[in-house]
């Protein structure tokens, strides 16, 4: 199979990792449910074809395993049922190249003319689908590859077989496996929305003209791959510039008029097994520098649960505050709930990847189970890295909103 062949013929160990285990969670899907009731949501990004690839790499392991590997050789598509969500504010060339794939790969589609909740609760009832392949990316290695769909939505299984793959990794899974992509990330698109709100990289500006833009795989900052998407506004006045009758606050007044909400995230703070005491020191804090604290909550280690605290906290305070599920385990999702509230992704930071490689040396392929293979002093500076939040979510706030 020539995806398999094109990525084991490749000395990058990293991408080598991160294929062996996304082609693992495709053969488990296949292996958990009926064929036919699961489907692939593919909607021809470049995360959605590096997820087409192995799904059909994972497809032709799957068959083979199952019929002894006789005259499997000649499977080079995957049946799945495919299913689109085509919007009439989708870019030409993503329409274009999305029905040239199908076609090519002779993935059955299902096209679907309304917005995701309502077309899944839709094509739910049309037909049992248990699970759906994403090809969803949030940089997070402790993210959960299989994860059912959120409270409110109709009920399947997210397959997000690429979750912890960063921006680079996409990069060399296309460029390894020379397979083709849309045409407008060549022409400087890094992520692609609407034609309403997505325009190329600014990042990748050709100097020299000034008009043209180099292709999007030369981005060397994966953070900033949306960075060629409007950002959404924030309606929320912001508080240093008007106040609401419309004159210039003094600075006493901004000060004073500061809100603050505070989350703790953890489920033992739920179940009673451990009391918050950081939350009544937090506010009490800030009520004596005259902040006034609107809101505290817990929530629990769900990322979707987080997103929505922090999502609805954003909308009505100046600043919030958020900790608790920062660490290394797969129930620590405070980062990857704060980052889809903000609609951004985590991107995994190369630069320290890299350090770390050097430290350990050539065996680190970045593979999170090797986690427990650092040595001490290493697994606290990793730990030191993950840890403050506060200046994550600073972070986020000043680059985003
Ligand atoms: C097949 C499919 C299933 C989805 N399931 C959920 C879900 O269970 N919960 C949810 O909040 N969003 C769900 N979404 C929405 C996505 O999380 C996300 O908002 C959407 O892909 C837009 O992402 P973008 O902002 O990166 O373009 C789903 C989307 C698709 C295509
Ligand atoms: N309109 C759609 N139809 C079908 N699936 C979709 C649609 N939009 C998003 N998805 C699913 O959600 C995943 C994540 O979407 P996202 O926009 O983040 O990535 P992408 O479109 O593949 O690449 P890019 O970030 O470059 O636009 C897609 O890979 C696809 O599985």
């Amino acid at each position: 199979m020539e995806i398999d062949q094109a990525v084991r013929a490749s000395s990058d160990r990293r991408l080598r990792t991160k294929y062996d285990n996304a082609v693992y969670v495709v053969q488990r899907a296949f292996a958990l449910y009926p064929f036919e009731e699961v489907a692939f949501s593919f909607n021809g990004g470049k995360d959605s074809t590096v997820l087409l690839h192995l799904l059909r790499a994972g497809y032709y392991l799957h068959e083979s395993s199952s019929v002894g590997g006789v005259e499997m050789n000649t499977i080079q598509n995957c049946p799945v049922r495919t299913i689109y969500f085509e919007s009439p504010c989708a870019f030409p060339e993503i329409n274009s190249f999305t029905y040239e794939t199908v076609s090519t790969y002779g993935l059955p589609l299902e096209t679907i003319h309304s917005d995701f909740k309502s077309g899944l609760e839709g094509l739910l009832k049309a037909r049992p689908t248990k699970a759906i392949f994403i090809g969803t990316r949030i940089g997070d290695p402790n993210a959960e590859q299989f994860s059912p769909s959120s409270p409110g939505w109709p009920p399947f299984m997210r397959v997000n077989p690429i979750l912890d793959w960063s921006y680079r990794d996409v990069w060399s899974f296309l460029l390894t496996c020379k397979v083709k992509y849309c045409s407008l990330y060549d022409q400087g698109y890094t992520s692609i929305g609407s034609i309403y709100d997505t325009v190329p990289n600014a990042l990748l500006s050709d100097s020299s003209t000034g008009k043209s833009f180099r292709p999007a795989y030369m981005l060397s900052d994966g953070r900033l791959e949306r960075a060629g998407r409007t950002k959404k506004t924030n309606h929320k006045t912001d508080i240093t510039s008007v106040s609401s009758n419309g004159t210039n606050n003094t600075e006493a007044e901004k000060v004073i008029s500061c809100s603050a909400s505070v989350i703790v995230v953890g489920d033992e703070i739920l179940f009673g097994t451990v009391k918050d005491k950081f939350g009544a020191a937090l506010c009490k804090k800030l009520h004596a520098i005259g902040w006034r604290v609107s809101h505290l909550a817990a929530v629990c280690n769900e990322i979707d649960s987080v997103a929505e605290e922090v999502e609805r906290c954003k909308s009505t305070d100046d600043m919030v505050f958020l900790f608790g599920g920062l660490g290394p385990l797969h129930s620590d999702i405070s980062l990857a709930g704060v980052a889809k509230a903000f609609g951004v992704r985590l991107a995994p930071d190369e630069e320290f990847e890299e350090y770390l490689s050097q430290l350990i040396g050539d065996n680190y392929t970045g593979d999170r189970n090797e986690m427990a293979l650092l040595p001490e002093g290493i697994t606290e500076l990793l730990h030191h890295k993950m840890l403050p939040l506060p200046l994550v979510c600073y972070f986020v706030l000043v680059h985003f909103v």
